[in-house]
């Protein structure tokens, strides 16, 4: 395990007891999500197709379940429904991936960022957002990717934009350590 993870995570994992902790991870494709996943150096990560028929990508640490899901958009048309409802319930925490060298799509990924948020069994949930690549020449920073989000409008809930280098992992504990501080305080 990547040892300045090592901490945060089972302190993650004491304050889940022995429930299980859901993080989900989402964002369009080539974000950096699955950077992401090997980067925490948790374990290994399993790629399954379930029922549903998206790709899954998870990877276990004791109680701790980090997931990522290819959905090819959360506005398409097999997310909703009761299969999709069940697959939000029991998340603790969503983490968000955005290519901010892409400002191109931005206003597209803020739309599926917005759609997912709505669902009733995400209620609450904190969100951090991780303004990726931002090694990129011209990618923008953290602070334009917050307000292109718009996100003042999220009553009832704590939500944080970073920015990352997944590539690097600049950025990534950062962000996670603001977001195991949310979930102990809860
Ligand atoms: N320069 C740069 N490249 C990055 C960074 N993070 C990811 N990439 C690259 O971007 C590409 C896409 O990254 P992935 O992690 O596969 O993206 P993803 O979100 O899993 O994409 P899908 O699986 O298609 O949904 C890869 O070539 C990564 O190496 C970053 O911080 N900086
Ligand atoms: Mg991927």
């Amino acid at each position: 395990m990547g040892l300045s993870f090592s901490s945060l995570f089972n302190v993650l994992a004491n304050w889940g007891k022995e429930r299980e902790v859901r993080i989900l991870m989402v964002g369009l494709d080539s974000a950096g999500k699955t950077t992401i996943l090997y980067r925490l150096q948790i374990g290994e990560v399993v790629s399954t197709i379930p029922t549903i028929g998206f790709n899954v990508e998870t990877v276990q640490y004791k109680n701790i379940k980090f997931q990522v899901w290819d959905l090819g958009g959360a506005s398409s048309p097999q997310c909703s429904g009761p299969y999709w409802r069940c697959y939000f319930a029991n998340t603790q925490a969503i983490i968000y991936v955005i290519d901010s060298s892409d400002a191109a799509r931005l206003p597209t990924s803020r739309a599926e960022l917005l759609t997912m948020l709505a669902e009733e069994e995400l209620r609450g949930v904190p969100l951090l957002v991780f303004a990726n690549k931002q090694d990129i020449r011209g990618a923008l920073k953290s602070g334009e990717v917050s307000e292109q989000l718009g996100l003042d409008k999220e009553k009832g809930r704590q939500w944080s934009v970073r920015g990352s280098c997944a590539t690097k992992g600049e950025g990534l504990e950062e962000g996670l350590d603001w977001l195991v501080n949310v979930l102990q305080n809860k």
